[in-house]
């Protein structure tokens, strides 16, 4: 196996080793299944982080209206978490324009006779959707400013949370999750936990040794694409808890780099995988660009919904110097495609509805919203043929809603790239000697040198005065020695 090319994830460890930290996590190549590579996914975000910054603390973006506390479909509630990190702080309705939530009322006029009333047997989603979403009629429906209530540690773990991974990953991947994610046992000791010595025994080893994505050839792109999304979405959920961490021992909240090497840093395809979903989201936000420019914002001010309209199109047109990030024309194109895309849509669906099963407030919260907002994604490029895209001939192709966690999903993925940027600068810091350290190299440097310098001179004069012979391996002895 040491004559075999080294692959992604073996030339990334590499690249740790080989940078002293400062590449740590800092993958490059293609990113597999994708049409763009790292660099210029990277190159992409930090031209457009100010920018969709900017838009989700827009009016429009940052109420988002849903039902918290619907019951899980799959199994018993185990009840929700009782931190006070763990509850959302909800928007009175009054205090929104009037048009959303004459918005809400409409559905309900639309929904069949007597259903405002058995909310659970309205259907709510179409044939296109790749969600279930609450039933805008619903008494329990509740709009929520995202902006005060982030997404970040809450102390939800344990049974409850592993539940919801689990029927995610095992009951709704295709059964693929052992083929694409660290199926062998060493796996996992492929990156270093940064200390002051890491550990790089185990780490050379593995160079030679197989990989997380072995199992990629043997599954189909379209279940390929499934798994890396929702890995990529379970990434970015994860680098967001160690984004903003809350350390029981000071009181603090900030990064906490070990969660972060742990989760993510110590899982090459996880990173890659978050890299992967940023450039699918950002693929489909690239195509709505025409729709959205015709969308009625309807922020109950004129000139706040052209403040909307030109900040995201200033979004999109700094995306558009980069080829397409993902090419969704290459899905869903071979003999089983149409039994493929349903059961695809189907999975994601089940797992739209599994969010109600999230034992935590504000985590189900934005669970909800990614879930919705990478559906609006994949309805966006699977659904519809692209002359459908336009405002003019499918006004409906997206609900308030939808739009609004499209573009908040898109911005929680761009918070964890740069997350990740700055968990490369902690790493390398961390593996960086103290600065004592650097000092005492210093000081001995200079004396050596001083050192040296002193016994160059020396030898000088004494084979001047004859007392020392010529070294052999000197031409011309007197020429390197000038100017004494
Ligand atoms: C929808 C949802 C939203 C959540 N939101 C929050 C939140 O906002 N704040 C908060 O503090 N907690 C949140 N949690 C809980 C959090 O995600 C973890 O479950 C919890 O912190 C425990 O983490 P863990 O280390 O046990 O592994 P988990 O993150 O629970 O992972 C479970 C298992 O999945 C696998 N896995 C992990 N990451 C990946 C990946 N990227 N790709 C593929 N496989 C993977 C591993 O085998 C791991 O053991 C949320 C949970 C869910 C289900």
């Amino acid at each position: 196996s040491s004559h075999r090319p080294l692959d992604e994830n073996q030339l990334f460890v590499q690249d740790v080793l080989q940078s002293d930290g400062k590449d740590y996590c800092k993958p490059y190549g293609q990113i597999r299944d994708t049409c763009c590579d790292y660099q210029s996914v990277e190159s992409i975000q930090s031209d457009t982080f100010s920018k969709i910054q900017a838009l989700v603390q827009s009016k429009f973006f940052k109420y988002y209206k849903l039902n918290l506390w619907r019951e899980c479909p799959f199994w018993n509630d185990d009840g929700l978490c009782m931190n006070r990190d763990c509850s959302v702080a909800t928007t009175d309705e009054s205090l929104l324009p009037e048009e959303w939530r004459q918005d809400a009322l409409g559905a309900l006029q639309m929904s069949p006779k007597g259903s405002a009333f058995q909310p659970f047997k309205v259907c709510t989603y179409k044939d296109q959707d790749f969600c279930v979403a609450d039933d805008p009629s619903d008494q329990d429906v509740v709009y929520v400013n995202l902006l005060d209530n982030p997404e970040r540690f809450t102390g939800y773990t344990g049974p409850s949370a592993g539940k919801v991974w689990q029927a995610i990953y095992e009951e709704n991947c295709f059964n693929i999750v052992h083929k694409m994610s660290e199926g062998c046992p060493t796996c996992s000791a492929i990156s270093p936990v940064p200390s002051n010595s890491p550990p790089l025994g185990p780490l050379l080893q593995d160079l030679a040794g197989p990989t997380g994505d072995d199992g990629d050839d043997e599954v189909c792109l379209e279940k390929r694409v499934y798994y890396r999304l929702i890995s990529g979405l379970h990434s970015s959920i994860s680098i967001h808890i160690c984004d903003e961490y809350f350390d029981r021992t000071t009181g603090q909240w900030g990064p906490n780099l070990d969660c972060f090497v742990n989760r993510i840093g110590a899982h090459p395809e996880r990173l890659q995988n978050i890299y992967f979903t940023y450039a699918v989201v950002l693929r489909a936000v690239t195509k709505l660009d025409d729709y959205l420019a015709q969308y009625p914002f309807q922020t109950g001010d004129v000139a706040e919904d052209e403040k909307t309209k030109i900040l995201i199109h200033d979004l999109i047109s700094s995306t558009k110097d980069c080829p397409a990030t993902f090419d969704e024309k290459t899905m869903f194109q071979g003999a089983d495609s149409r039994s493929l895309y349903v059961e695809f849509r189907d999975h994601f669906r089940n797992v739209s509805r599994i969010m109600d099963c999230v034992g935590c407030e504000k985590c189900r919260l934005w669970g909800k919203l990614q879930t919705t907002g990478l559906g609006t994604a994949l309805k966006v490029l699977f659904a519809y043929e692209d002359k459908s895209l336009s405002y003019r001939s499918n006004p409906r192709l997206l609900n308030h809603n939808e739009v609004v966690a499209l573009f908040n999903t898109f911005n929680r993925l761009s918070e964890s790239l740069e997350a990740i940027q700055k968990f490369r600068k902690m790493y390398a810091d961390r593996l960086a000697p103290p600065p004592q350290q650097r000092q005492l190299a210093q000081t001995v440097g200079d004396w050596l040198k001083w050192l040296l310098d002193g016994a160059r001179t020396m030898a000088h004069k004494l084979i001047k005065l004859g007392q020392l012979p010529v070294p052999s391996f000197l031409d011309d002895p007197l020429e390197p020695l000038d100017p004494l």
